[in-house]
């Protein structure tokens, strides 16, 4: 039976939340794990079903995986399979991250292709050119991409056509094992490339130049496997930001990196939020008003898009007009017409371009999560809101967020997590 989050408007914000590790740091470096021989421990590891998808798929490679809370213990000693299906690649995009520590390693790797998903069409030509251009011929046949370098990868100079995150992350593990130099031009510089540069040095790799536009990495005969402690979730940290500043109230962030946050702080306080931070922890309070603020989203250090729906949900609630541009990817409004069916006022100029009138009093309804994120504004929505909201397609959710009902609960929402037939239940008691 479908499972729904049903968030009663309403309630103000107030306590205390820890942040998880971050999702987009400990899916690559999960997949780095196949470049050296060995045993693994990895601590802050978020418990989500992506990182559940991403331990079945280095399990069906052949590793061995023991889970201890937000510990993972990885062996790669005995890989006996270089490819990734097609179910397990459908169920999560960033399996491809696969491709270039199997293809480095083992010279050959076989991997599905993701296909288009509902934010974008996402294609993986930077990925693939990158690695033919490092000296893998590459095939694509019946859904997958096959690819092999029998005599090895080359270093070589790679310009990306813009800086994908994980085509620099697919590039750079790649280039640890080729022989010679690689360059990768127009890298990207989120913190999460960085944590995994940063992993692959504590491997052994020689690499320079992370969290800059040009990462340089000198290929070696080996690696040696490692321990790393993930970073925290920035996107998490803002989603619980943008709570407050939605629902009002005060609240505590334990466990997250401010300095990975300086472009949503510094939107969030020009929109009136008050916020300040000390070490880990960050402290928000909404008391008076938020103000109408445009954002364009772009690669880091810019606003990130998937804030951007989260963001929105504060607009709806702020005096004046917001502009939102999204230029990541070409699909990532869908949010806007859930938020529409409660009452905000968007339009919608093509494709990249929403423009939001604050102020208006949402109503709760039922909504339906379309992706991971606009299943977050959603819950946002719901809670800045009047009466009962009703999000559907909850499994959206589930990839990305560690216990977001139980966190947000913990914060003094009303919000639980039911099964379709206790929803009825529920409405036919009453
Ligand atoms: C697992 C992970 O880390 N996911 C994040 C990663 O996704 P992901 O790495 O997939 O996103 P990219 O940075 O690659 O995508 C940015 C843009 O480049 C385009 N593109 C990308 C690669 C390519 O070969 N060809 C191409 O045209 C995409 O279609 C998109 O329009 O970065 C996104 C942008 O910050 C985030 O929203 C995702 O949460
Ligand atoms: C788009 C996202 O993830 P993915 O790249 O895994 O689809 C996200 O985390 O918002």
């Amino acid at each position: 039976m479908e499972e729904v989050i049903v968030v009663e408007g309403g309630e103000r914000l107030k306590g205390e939340v820890q942040v998880s590790g971050a999702k987009n740091a400990a899916l690559p470096i999960l997949a780095a794990t196949l470049l050296a021989e060995g045993s693994f421990i990895l601590d802050n590891i978020p418990q989500l079903e992506d990182v559940r998808t991403m331990t079945e798929l280095l399990s069906t490679l052949g590793a061995k995986i023991i889970s201890r809370k937000s510990s993972l213990y990885v062996d790669t000693c005995r890989i006996i399979s270089h490819e990734a299906p097609y179910e397990l690649v459908k169920r999560m995009r960033a399996s491809v991250l696969v491709l270039g520590p199997l293809l480095a390693r083992f010279r050959r790797a076989k991997v599905a292709l993701p296909g288009g998903c509902s934010i974008g069409a996402r294609p993986i030509d930077f990925h693939l050119e990158g690695l033919r251009k490092m000296g893998a011929r590459l095939r694509v046949d019946g859904g997958f991409v096959e690819a092999e370098a029998p005599r090895g990868l080359r270093g070589k100079e790679i310009v990306l056509g813009f800086p994908s995150v994980t085509a620099t992350e697919n590039l750079m593990m790649a280039a640890t094992l080729a022989k010679g130099k690689t360059v990768i031009h127009q890298a990207a510089k989120e913190p999460e490339v960085v944590a995994l540069g940063h992993f692959l040095q504590t491997m052994g790799a020689k690499i320079e130049g992370l969290g800059t536009e040009t990462i340089f990495i000198e290929g070696l005969e080996g690696l040696q496997p490692a321990g790393y402690r993930i970073i925290a979730d920035r996107i998490e940290t803002g989603t619980f930001l943008m709570a407050v500043a939605a629902a009002g109230g005060e609240i505590t962030i334990r466990g997250a990196c401010p300095e990975h946050l300086q472009t949503v702080i510094n939107t969030l306080m020009d929109a009136g939020l008050e916020i300040s931070w000390e070490g880990e922890t960050i402290y928000a309070r909404q008391s008076h008003p938020l103000r109408a603020v445009d954002i364009v989203t772009a690669p880091y250090p810019g606003f990130p898009t998937d804030l951007q729906a989260q963001f929105m949900v504060c607009m709806t609630q702020a005096k004046g007009i917001s502009v939102i541009r999204e230029t990541i990817f070409e699909n990532r409004f869908q949010h806007a017409l859930e938020l529409k069916r409660m009452g905000a006022e968007i339009k919608l100029a093509g494709k990249q371009v929403a423009i939001v009138r604050g102020g208006g009093k949402l109503s709760g309804a039922k909504v339906r999560a379309t992706d991971l994120r606009a299943g977050a504004s959603l819950i946002l929505a719901g809670l800045a809101a009047t009466g009962r909201t009703v999000v559907q397609e909850v499994h959206h959710l589930d990839r990305g967020y560690e216990n977001i009902v139980e966190k947000l609960a913990g914060l003094g929402a009303n919000i639980q997590r039911l099964k379709g037939d206790e929803l009825l239940e529920q409405a036919f008691s009453k």
